[in-house]
């Protein structure tokens, strides 16, 4: 049979000649193709074939998603590990030639349609015969991440769209991420719209030590570059970004008189005013209240918040339950107790202070809010304050508040991006977390309002399922964990089979990048990042060698005592 001429109009690096369709494969957009070994195609590997639809020609993609040989060398030349296969076949005379051969599955992705600015199936599988290349490298720069393909630029002098002439590299609000997986590095630069992300929050999901704060790592530089002046805010429980600091100063981030300024936060200066705690903040705090006592706090709780003071503390609570319920009531003496030791005396919470939100967070700054001194709960507080005066600060920019003058409240003019190092404590599945209902809110609301949440955590079964189901963007690292795969598998919509039967096998580095931010999940190669990673683990032996080093060099404590006086033997000392 002679191969059907299907050459895509498309030129460019990467494009090879790899096989032939063989005939359709088992689903309605699965297809098989026969290609010789040297071509040598991976899992994975984008292959192209050109279709006429509506009497234009496209150049249609598909992901070839298994690979097996289909003829190669019988089983018994293989025998004796110490002769090489071909010296078998020779010595009995049989051809080895062009023997091996391989049946690859693809699946159709579609052809990237100009006007719909994503892939559109063409509903047709390509005819047995048919002709198929590698995808150009530059045309799946331009058409693998959802960046939207201007028509004009794609238009080549005679015409025809040829998605190999965009250049995204130029792009504006761009983070370029790594590079595709199955080829060279840098072939196929793979750039991540920040808008898509920023807006419909993002999720990084992977195994402990696989890398997910180093992409973070990644994604927070390339939002802090000058074309994107990004305003982060971080929320660090254990210290992982200090090193983002050096982007201060560093030429890869400066550019027309801008350079991004990384601010640091610790629990001194992240005090919470009592006044902005709610009474379910506070419940969630108290050890046991019962439905009495809730019920006086709600009544307490609600007078303070008429009054036009906001610098009342425990006592000014106290004594306004006293007044309403008597001076003898046994639930408020048992919430005194409780309200003493739980807010009183714990540092976090304050009558007076407040730190300013503009103070906090601003256009071109990372903020890191270091709190991996403070507990988990105490961490949940923090997070749940902040984000709760965030958002009615970003409500309040988006509904014109700042002209009204009678409006004294906070205002944040610009979008924000707040990002969560072990998102399933401040989200959890199960168990109480004050910060889940101010997280749940900003999740499926935030986009209307500027305000996006990236996730990051090791353990997605424990995420609340309607916050991670509410990351549009997802990338995904080594997960082996059953448990954490189908947490993937039922709230990850774009998790496909393809992505789910990647994740074990990644090593530290690798992610399929895949929802809102992509037009289909793609694996990558995350690129090196700018800044140290600020998380290795602890190099233990040759912190060990060093240390014992040091120990010996230094004078016992018995010579040391010896030295100091003369008259101490150090035997004294054990005496
Ligand atoms: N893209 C990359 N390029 C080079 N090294 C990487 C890359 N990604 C991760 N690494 C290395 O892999 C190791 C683990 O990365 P990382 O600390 O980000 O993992 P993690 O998933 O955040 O782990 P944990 O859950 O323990 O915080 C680090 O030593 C880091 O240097």
């Amino acid at each position: 049979m002679s191969s059907i001429d299907s050459t895509p109009s498309t030129g460019g690096g990467g494009k090879e000649l790899i096989g032939t369709v063989a005939g359709p494969g088992e689903g309605p957009n699965e297809f098989i193709v026969v290609t010789p070994d040297e071509q040598a195609v991976k899992t994975g590997e984008f292959i192209t074939y050109s279709v006429p639809v509506e009497g234009t020609d496209r150049d249609v993609i598909a992901r070839v998603t298994n690979r097996e040989q289909a003829r190669g060398l019988p089983e018994t030349f293989m025998a004796d590990p110490n002769v090489a296969p071909e010296t078998v076949a020779s010595t009995l005379g049989v051809p080895t030639d062009e023997i091996d051969l391989y049946r690859l599955e693809a699946t159709v992705i579609g052809f990237y349609d100009t006007g719909m600015q994503t892939f559109s199936n063409p509903r047709q599988l390509p005819s047995p015969g048919t002709r198929l290349w590698t995808a150009p490298n530059e045309m799946l720069e331009a058409i693998l991440p959802n960046l939207g393909v201007d028509e004009e630029a794609a238009t080549d002098t005679s015409g025809s769209i040829d998605l190999s002439r965009v250049d995204v590299e130029d792009r504006e609000g761009l983070a370029h991420m790594g590079w595709l997986l199955n080829r060279e590095a840098n072939a196929v630069d793979i750039h991540v719209p920040i808008d898509e992300f920023a807006a419909t929050h993002l999720a990084i999901l992977a195994s402990t030590g696989s890398g997910k704060s180093y992409t973070a790592g990644v994604l927070m530089e390339e939002m802090m570059m000058p074309d994107s002046r990004a305003s982060l805010l971080v929320f660090d429980p254990h210290g992982e970004y200090g090193t983002l600091s050096e982007m201060r100063g560093d030429e890869t981030f400066s550019g027309e008189g801008y350079q991004p300024e990384v601010e640091y936060f610790d629990p001194e200066n992240l005090r919470i005013r009592i006044s902005e705690l709610n009474v379910g903040d506070v419940m969630s705090i108290l050890d046991n209240p019962s439905d009495r006592m809730q019920e006086r706090l709600d009544g307490g709780w609600r007078a303070m918040q008429r009054r036009e003071s906001r610098t009342w503390g425990v006592n000014d609570l106290l004594d306004e339950m006293r007044q309403q319920y008597g001076e003898d009531d046994s639930s408020v003496g048992a919430l005194e107790w409780r309200l003493r030791r739980s807010i009183q005396r714990n540092d976090l919470f304050t009558t007076d202070a407040n730190v300013p939100l503009d103070d906090l967070v601003a256009p071109g700054r990372c903020t890191v809010l270091q709190m991996d001194t403070l507990s988990r709960r105490d961490q949940q507080m923090i997070a749940t304050v902040l984000l709760r005066r965030l958002y009615q600060a970003r409500l309040a920019a988006v509904r014109n508040r700042g002209e009204d003058n009678e409006f004294d409240g906070e205002i944040i003019r610009h979008p924000l991006f707040a990002l969560f190092e072990e998102g399933h404590r401040f989200a959890p599945a199960t168990g109480e977390a004050p910060s889940l209902g101010i997280m749940r809110t900003i999740t499926s609301e935030g986009r209307k309002f500027g305000f996006g949440l990236g996730i990051i955590s090791q353990r997605p079964s424990k995420i609340d399922q309607d916050v991670l189901s509410q990351c549009g963007t997802q990338v995904t690292m080594q997960i082996q964990n059953p448990t954490d795969q189908d947490a993937i598998k039922n709230s990850v919509e774009a998790a496909g089979e393809e992505v789910l039967r990647e994740l074990p096998g990644l090593t530290p580095g690798q992610a399929v990048v895949s929802g809102d931010s992509m037009n289909t999940p793609v694996l990558i190669q995350v690129r090196e990042r700018h800044t140290r990673h600020g998380a290795d683990s602890i190099p233990a032996t040759s912190q060990w060698q060093q240390a014992h080093k040091e120990r010996r060099q230094q004078p016992s404590r018995a010579e040391a005592a010896d030295m100091g006086g003369g008259e101490s033997t150090g035997e004294e000392d054990l005496l």
